[in-house]
């Protein structure tokens, strides 16, 4: 049979019933995308993807990060630029090599252009022909460009003993057409030659511009996709033949499982508990056949036991172990080991000795304490799975009820999505579960499921798929939230109560396993209260890892982390996992890179100097979201990930100042936003083997070491909008510096045509 799943059978129009022309298709797409546009404007430009807690920041205190910010920064260079200085001389200007070249470049073109720009003075006079300008004493202006201004301070603090790693200066290129620039290892390099370097500089900033309209592009997409997807959906709910082909999407799980020696022996259990091996080697009819034709698989592996947390890589293995009898059957069974006595003293009832979760019937998706397990049968297996029937208590429906009854425990298999394995799915063995309760209920098609409760055992090893969030003793997680009613997967944003809170629109779109359209202040997921199933496009950040990361050793930023994997933009690429701690506790330590402050309340607030953000359709559809007990005027986030001691691959992503990744606050399981989750996504599409970096964002003078001073840390992250230091730029403290005193620290952040340089200056003026 043609699978009803090609591209082809998917209608890009509206009726399902009639094929239409292709002029109605036309009309129809145009249509739809000419609102979406409409929709898109009346928003406003779209900003350029970044996490809100840093959009929040306030302008002056985030510096040349976008266009209208730079204007701010410039107008007060401006004001510095103005004043006049008096520079002393006690020499003929000498030719001093640059520390680094571009470095200087940087300097001379960004501070030229500054001035020139914001004064329109193009023919200002250069110190040499100033009046009374002469070798031992002579005024000069800070509006002059960096070249002819930094020599004199360099001067200066040779006198004083400064140090001048950093700010070694090259010759002055007054005359312009023949002058050479000395660079370090005697290297020269004429004027004209560093006019090039400025036009490159430029040409970076174009790059930079195009970078920009590709993610505004990006977005757009993610906008048209979305309304795509709308559309199709609405063609999959009445057209039964392409409903089967909804679950395209593929989501990788990774796992990070404690594997320790099996506790199953040690139960006190059936002997097909304790090894599998025994299982296959006593025999059960309907998998026998399979198990032979395996016998020398089998062989290899003959006393092996499977452990908690192993792994298979598609159903066919584990029945060639013998872990599972069928290939197929949700509940493996046996008669011969267990089950009811007769009066014969002989096993008559069979009991039930592994079962799969497989998401099918919206049982669990974890290997948590308490599963929900939905019974097997009268499903269309041949077409689209859906139950055709009532289940009846009977087969292997009554076995698993005959392990309620004689407290006898069963294996449970978890089934999930993987792209990387052969059959892409994994199963991981979750340990032994005994059954506690068993019900019936009608499902919306009208057909009743037998359901079951199961515990785990106590005293298995725990196993955690990526969702390792360890909570210190002192925090208590809030309840879950009740969730969305919406059965199987969340389609109709009008009636999922989680699409209404995020402003009554699905924050994801379905293409590449899921895609965040925008940055939020806070996405609101599907979670465990919700009746949704795994497959639920509001789920897309609990998939785990999806791309392959590497963490790799840089020169200068130790750690950091790539992907080997193309990362469309928009996708989720990790979350930040740690120590879910209370801030104040982490008050007296001084050294840990690896904290990151929960501080979603504060950027939705405007809390700590952040600005309130406008526009963001989650922030007035927010109602749900509390944070009891505290006060507004709170400066500080009250909790925070400590991933010092215990973290993922995110614990290794390095700053940037123009990152790909973005920070994105998710909310699942509660709507305490205290407590969100922090998930990184991708801000642009990532080539592989391209360093991962999100902007920390730190608002500026914040960070506070433990010698009580303000903490500073060079940045290399070597973009072109680089603000020098990661944790805090003192913009405050260059604007308001009192030139004409002589005597101050002046910190500059050095911006070149393009590139900025990734180092702060500090310079120390004497008069
Ligand atoms: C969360 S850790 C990141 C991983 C770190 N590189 C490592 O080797 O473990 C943060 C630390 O990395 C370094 N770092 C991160 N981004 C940086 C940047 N742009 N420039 C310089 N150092 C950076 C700083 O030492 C910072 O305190």
């Amino acid at each position: 049979m043609e699978s009803p799943c090609k591209e082809s059978n998917i209608p890009l129009y509206e009726s399902s019933k009639q094929e239409p022309s292709s002029k109605a298709i036309e009309v129809s797409v145009t249509k739809n995308i000419a609102q979406r546009v409409q929709k898109v404007e009346s928003k406003g430009p779209l900003e350029r993807r970044c996490s809100p807690r840093l959009r929040n920041i306030p302008k002056e205190k985030r510096p040349c990060y976008v266009e209208g910010q730079r204007m701010v920064l410039d107008a007060a260079k401006l004001d510095v630029c103005k004043k006049e200085v008096e520079v002393e001389s006690t020499g003929p200007r000498e030719r001093r090599p640059f520390h680094d070249a571009d470095q200087r470049w940087g300097l001379g073109a960004t501070k030229g252009d500054v001035c020139k720009k914001e004064t329109g003075d193009h023919n200002r006079k250069r110190p040499s022909e100033l009046p009374g300008d002469d070798a031992s004493k002579r005024r000069t202006y800070m509006d002059h460009s960096m070249q002819e201004w930094l020599p004199n301070i360099d001067r200066k603090g040779r006198e004083n003993g400064q140090s001048r790693s950093r700010l070694a200066l090259g010759s002055l290129p007054f005359k312009v057409d023949d002058a050479e620039i000395e660079l370090e290892d005697n290297a020269y390099l004429k004027w004209t030659d560093y006019q090039s370097f400025v036009a490159d500089a430029i040409k970076q900033k174009a790059s930079a511009a195009v970078k920009e309209a590709v993610r505004t592009f990006n977005s757009h997409c993610l906008n048209f996709a979305q309304v795509e997807e709308k559309r199709y959906e609405k063609v999959e709910v009445r057209d039964p033949q392409v409903a089967n082909c909804t679950n395209t999407a593929t989501f990788t799980i990774s796992f990070s499982v404690s594997v320790s020696p099996s506790l199953e022996a040690d139960l006190g259990l059936c002997d097909c508990y304790a090894n599998p091996m025994k299982t296959l080697q006593k025999g059960n009819s309907s998998a026998d056949a399979k198990r032979s034709s395996n016998q020398s698989i089998l062989k290899e592996i003959s006393e092996a036991s499977i452990l908690v947390g192993h792994k298979f890589f598609s159903r066919d293995d584990m029945v060639a172990t013998g872990f599972r009898g069928h290939w197929l059957n949700g509940i493996d069974y046996i008669r011969k080991l267990c089950g009811k006595l007769n009066k014969d003293n002989k096993y008559s009832s069979p009991v039930a000795v592994a079962i799969m979760l497989s998401g099918q019937y919206q049982d669990s998706v974890d290997c948590s304490n308490e599963v929900v397990f939905t019974g097997q049968g009268r499903n269309d297996l041949n077409g689209s799975k859906r139950q055709i029937k009532d289940q009846v208590m009977h087969c292997s429906n009554l076995d698993l009820k005959n392990n309620m009854e004689l407290s006898v425990p069963v294996r449970v298999i978890l089934e999930h999505e993987y792209a990387d394995s052969h059959s892409g799915k994994v199963y991981t063995y979750c340990g032994l579960y005994k059954v506690v309760r068993h019900w019936s209920v009608k499902k919306a098609s009208g057909f009743s499921v037998s359901k079951y409760r199961l515990k785990r055992l106590q005293g298995q090893p725990k196993i955690e798929i990526d969702k390792s969030v360890q909570v210190a003793r002192n925090v208590i997680l809030p309840p879950s939230a009740s969730g969305c009613d919406c059965k199987g997967k969340c389609t109709n944003p009008r009636s999922c109560s989680c699409a209404r809170l995020n402003g009554f629109d699905f924050p994801y779109v379905r293409i590449d396993g899921g895609r965040l359209i925008e940055p939020k202040d806070v996405v609101f997921e599907c979670g465990p209260g919700c009746s949704c199933g795994p497959s639920c496009i509001n789920r897309v950040s609990q998939h785990g890892l999806k791309y392959r990361l590497e963490v790799y050793r840089t020169a200068s930023k130790g750690w950091a982390v790539r992907s080997w994997d193309l990362i469309p933009s928009g996708a989720p690429v990790c979350e930040y996992f740690g120590i879910l701690r209370r801030n104040d506790e982490l008050d007296n330590v001084s050294e840990n890179e690896f904290i990151f402050d929960i501080d979603c309340w504060h950027t939705m607030n405007g809390i700590g100097g952040r600005e309130r953000r406008q526009g963001d359709g989650s922030v007035s559809a927010c109602d749900p979201v509390k944070k009891a007990d505290v006060k507004m005027d709170e400066s500080e986030s009250e909790f925070c990930l400590d991933a010092g001691s215990c973290g993922n691959v995110t614990r290794f992503i390095n700053h940037s100042c123009m990152p790909n990744l973005f920070v994105q606050c998710v909310l699942s399981t509660h709507h305490d936003i205290r407590l969100a989750r922090i998930v990184l996504f991708a801000a642009d599409d990532i080539l592989p083997m391209q360093e991962l970096t999100y902007d920390y964002g730190y608002v500026l003078d914040s960070v506070v070491g433990p010698d009580g001073k303000v903490k500073q840390s060079p940045c290399y992250c070597g973009t072109d909008e680089c603000r020098g230091r990661f944790i805090l730029i003192i913009y405050n403290d260059f604007f308001g510096i009192d030139v004409l005193g002589w005597l101050r620290d002046l910190k500059l952040i050095i911006l070149s045509g393009g590139t900025l340089i990734s180092c702060y200056l500090l310079v120390i003026i004497k008069e």
